[in-house]
This record gives structure tokens, sequence and C-alpha cells, in this order.
């Protein structure tokens, strides 16, 4: 559940009086979501989404989060277009929380994802790589390869209580990966989260994307592996190739990667099935049972480490051979 925040509705009406979307008709709470609090907003001037940002989010990274998607959105990638209140601003403050409004994407996540949503995704987070290249603010990743080893000692010495040996298993992971890590691969604008939730389809088509809220500058293809990890693996943990295949061709009729991209893959791999490991460890064992927050199952993720950790190459993951039809 998703609703941190209680907004009282004269002081959302005093909100909203700072913008040019008409009166308040209603809003109500959307249950999806762990960041952040939202509402689905009814006005005179149509439907919008409001956010108000919770404490895992730092006020201080708001203005790049806001002015990427009014880019991208100006440029053309389908995302939330941040609306700007009467004197300019897109960022306000209610109920004691920074708050911002947004346009309303129509569309769902896929329930099922098939190897065709895979290819439309890739081919969006292209153009969204694309498009951020235009992009003149800069966001380091909080949660890049120099902030795993961290995040892990973080943890309260119980991780062995996830699974046993789990704790020399990630520490032996996190020293290859610091090895094998390729630290100069082409870089620029990455969503970073671009989970199965975070792109809606309409009527089998791409409709939006949403969540930017770990969106950053690293490596382009690192996002292409946080999408292959979160698109293309089944229920039963098992890997889909022919999904991985569409969404690489998907991405690469946009932007054909270099060939250390590919190189590089297995690795990228290897280090985005750590980083959602080390998040959903370190909640699992810090967040309280009776808060709000969704705690996701660490153990997914482990199961995609160690399948990205015994692949003998790029191939594997249905990159095109030579004379091979995209
Ligand atoms: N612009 C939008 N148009 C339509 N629905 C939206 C929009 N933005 C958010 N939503 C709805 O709100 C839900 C939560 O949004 P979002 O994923 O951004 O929240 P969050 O708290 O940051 O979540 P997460 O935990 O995934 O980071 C979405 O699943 C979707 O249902
Ligand atoms: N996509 C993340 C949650 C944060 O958005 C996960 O599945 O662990």
């Amino acid at each position: 559940m998703a609703v941190y925040t209680d907004v009282p509705e004269t002081e959302l009406a005093e909100f909203l009086a700072a913008y040019d979307l008409g009166q308040l008709l209603s809003y109500k709470g959307i249950a999806e979501g762990v960041e952040n609090s939202n509402f689905l907003l009814r006005t005179g001037g149509g439907t919008f989404i409001l956010t108000l940002y919770e404490k895992r989010v730092n006020r201080d990274d708001l203005p790049f989060f806001l002015g990427l998607m009014q880019h991208l959105a100006e440029h053309g990638l389908s995302c939330p277009l941040p609306i700007q209140r009467k004197d300019g601003e897109a960022l306000g403050e209610l109920a004691g929380r920074p708050a911002a409004v947004f346009t309303f994407l129509e569309g769902m996540g896929a329930r099922r994802p098939t190897a065709s949503h895979c290819r439309a995704v890739g081919a969006a987070m292209a153009r969204l790589h694309a498009i951020g290249d235009g992009f003149s603010m800069r966001r380091a990743n909080a949660l890049s390869i120099d902030d795993w080893r961290p995040l892990f000692e973080s943890c309260p010495p119980k991780v062995d209580t996830v699974e046993e040996g789990l704790s020399n298993e990630i520490a032996g992971e996190l020293s290859a990966l610091e090895r094998d890590w390729p630290r100069d691969l082409p870089s620029g604008v990455i969503h970073a989260d671009l989970f199965t939730d975070n792109v809606f389809f309409l009527a089998g088509d791409l409709s939006g994307i949403i969540d930017f809220y770990f969106a950053c500058n690293d490596l382009l293809a690192y996002d292409l592996a946080i999408g292959v990890c979160a698109w293309c693996f089944e229920a039963d943990g098992s890997f889909n190739i022919t999904k991985s295949q569409s969404l690489l061709r998907g991405y690469q009729s946009v932007r054909p990667l270099e060939p250390r991209e590919i190189e590089a893959f297995p690795v990228l791999c290897r280090g985005a099935s750590m980083r959602f490991l080390l998040t959903r460890l370190y909640d699992w064992l810090t967040v309280p049972d009776d808060s709000f927050v969704t705690k996701k199952d660490p153990k997914e993720y482990l199961r995609k480490l160690r399948f990205h950790a015994q692949v003998s190459g790029p191939a594997e993951y249905g990159f095109a051979i030579e004379g091979d039809p995209a």
C-alpha cells in the first residue's frame, strides 16, 4: 500500500490553486508502489497523478527526476510530464512533503510479459537512452558498483538466516564484480529500474514508462542488463532466451550495441542481479514486518545472480550471431 501521508481536502484544494488545473473534483490513494504516496486526481482540467515524496527519496534529487521526465516527455517519450504551476515551478509542498502533479498515462503493466512486450521494452529503453543524451543535468548512480559492498556491510549480521552461506557467496561475488566490472563502456542517462510494473501497455502496445526515481548516469548496457533480469525470467526461475533475444533486438533496432558492450553483458547481468539482491536483502532484514513497505524476495535475485554467474558467454542471451536476421 503506498499512501503514507494523509492529504486533507482543504489542503489539497489550496495546493492546487497554484496550478491552472481547474477545480478539484476527486482524489483517491493508489495502492501500487513502494517509495512514495500516489493519488489519482480528477480536476476540471482532467485526470492527473499527484505524488508526495516520502523519506526514501532524497529531496535534492527531485529537480533531476522532474527535469528528466520533462525532457523525455517533450522529446517524444511517453512518460509522465510534470505539470508546471502558474509560477513556472513543478515542485511544491503538500502535507509537509515535497509534491508534484503529473499527466496521467493510460495503460497498465503486462501481467504475463511476452517476447513481443520485451521487444517493445528494449526499443523504448534505447529511445530513452538516445533522448536522455540531450539532458544536461547529471545524477551519479547512488546504487552503483561502488555502493554495493558498503550496502552489503550495512546489512544486519543475520544475512545467513535468509540462506546458509549467503554472506560468503555475496562477498565472493562482490570481489569478482569489483575485479571484472567494465568501467569505460558508453554511459548516459539510464532508467535503472525498468521492471514490469514500470512499463504500461494499452491494447498490446507500449503506452508509457513511469517511475524515474532511480534514474541516473551510468553504463547504458547496464540498464539493458537490468531489463533482461526483470523481463526475461519465468515464474519458475528459468531464463527465457526468446524473450531476452527480443528485448536485445528491440534495443538494437534503435541503438546497436558496441562489441565491447556485448562482451561485457554477462558481467553486467551479474551486477544487475547483485544490485537488486542487495537492496531487497537490506529491506528484508531491516524493514519491520508491520511497515507499509512491501518487502520483495531477495532470493529471486540470488537465483538470477547464480544463473548469470554460470553462463559461458553473450550468446546465451540470444545476441545475434553474424548472418542471423534481426
Ligand atoms: N503518470 C501516471 N499515470 C498513470 N498511473 C500512474 C502514473 N504514475 C504513477 N501511476 C500509478 O501509481 C503507481 C505507483 O507509481 P510509482 O511506481 O511511480 O510509485 P513508487 O512509489 O515510486 O513505486 P516503486 O516502489 O515502484 O518505486 C503505479 O503503479 C501506477 O499505477
Ligand atoms: N524494482 C525493485 C523495487 C524498487 O522499485 C525490485 O523489484 O526490487
